[in-house]
């Protein structure tokens, strides 16, 4: 028999475990307000994606954000499954300034894995909570157009194979698909003007679209808590930085994160206020950076741009034919 005393303080630890879920459902209150009908580009790394566990609490997360009532775009990579396949059909693959030399050959496992296997899992996990995500490729209505891009190593112009530049953002599609209550889930695979078809870096692509739909948020689950300030010698976190502070770093940073924060810059410069890189081995990360006064991880902010969306400013809304072109002043349309 349970005494009254146990039974007593069962019920006080009961209602004080009740009172603090209470008052972090509220701490999400004022979140909620700003973010309400806001569109929010999540990049999905291949790195944050390595077990069940970890892809159906994501799937979770995207609904979450969802049913709160902001518009969640996600854009994936899968760089780790992609080598996995690589070196599985024999196909030889490296890395040049964090992007993968893309033979014709590699080109076809890239959109294989990406198109045909990632992205359908994302969508699946999505799904199990309602009919809510739909899978495109940038290929598909022509929403990433890109042309061979080439990168210079030491001086030296270094030739990628099918690494695409984004050159032409067309998101008539996936504004589409916001505006009739779906989850667009895009893989990073473009197309050229000559019917190619190029590799882009996720993070790029997740940025690049970000602007074109005058996102507020742009947030990129890896693998790491954020950005470390001197890695790998120093692992402490930088929690915010600037445009500018931004810029100075750019040229020390090496491997996975280059793109990442290439794609922080090209996406705030362009307009997005914040753009985050959180830890997607933490569950429900992307919660925490959404909902949670302190947020996760890294913020990339522009001060103005910021201070307006936390004063509840709307953005431009998208407009139909809205194509992003002009990738030299980072401006939108
Ligand atoms: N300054 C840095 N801070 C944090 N991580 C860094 C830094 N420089 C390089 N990295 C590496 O970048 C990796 C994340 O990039 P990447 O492997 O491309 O991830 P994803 O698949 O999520 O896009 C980290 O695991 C870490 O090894
Ligand atoms: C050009 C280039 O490097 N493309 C990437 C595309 C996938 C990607 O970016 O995946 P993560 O986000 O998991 O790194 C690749 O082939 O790995």
């Amino acid at each position: 028999m349970i005494s009254r005393a146990t039974d007593s303080a069962a019920t006080g630890d009961d209602r004080a475990q009740a009172i603090d879920k209470a008052a972090n459902l509220i701490e999400a209150l004022p979140w909620l307000s700003r973010f309400h009908g806001r569109t929010v580009v999540v990049k999905y790394g291949g790195n944050a994606m390595i077990n069940e566990e970890l892809r159906v609490r994501f799937a979770e997360s995207v609904v979450f954000l969802y049913y709160a009532g902001l518009r969640p775009v996600v854009v994936h990579g899968g760089g780790p499954q992609i080598s996995a396949m690589l070196e599985r059909s024999g196909v030889e693959s490296t890395f040049t300034a964090g992007l993968r030399v893309t033979t014709d050959e590699a080109m076809d496992i890239v959109r294989m894995v990406l198109t045909g296997q990632v992205n359908r899992e994302i969508v699946g996990l999505i799904n199990r909570h309602g009919p809510f995500a739909v899978g495109m490729s940038g290929e598909d209505a022509n929403l990433l157009v890109a042309e061979r891009k080439s990168v210079t190593v030491d001086g030296r112009e270094v030739d990628l194979g099918r690494v695409g530049e984004v050159t032409e953002v067309n998101a008539g599609a996936v504004a589409a698909l916001l505006a009739d209550g779906r989850i667009p889930v895009v893989s990073s695979v473009a197309r050229a003007d000559d019917g190619g078809v190029y590799n882009v870096n996720a993070d790029t692509a997740a940025s690049e679209i970000a602007v074109a739909l005058g996102a507020s948020k742009l947030i990129m689950l890896t693998d790491v808590e954020g950005l470390y300030a001197d890695y790998p010698a120093n692992t402490e976190l930088v929690s915010r930085l600037n445009v500018d502070e931004l810029r100075a770093l750019l040229p020390t940073l090496s491997s996975g994160m280059l793109p990442k924060m290439e794609a922080c810059l090209t996406a705030v410069e362009g307009g997005v206020p914040q753009a985050h890189i959180i830890d997607g081995r933490v569950p429900h990360s992307l919660l925490l950076e959404v909902f949670t006064d302190q947020g996760v991880g890294t913020m990339v902010a522009d001060e103005e741009l910021e201070a307006a969306l936390l004063a509840g400013d709307r953005p431009r809304p998208w407009r139909p034919h809205d194509t992003r072109t002009d990738h030299t002043d980072g401006g939108r349309p």
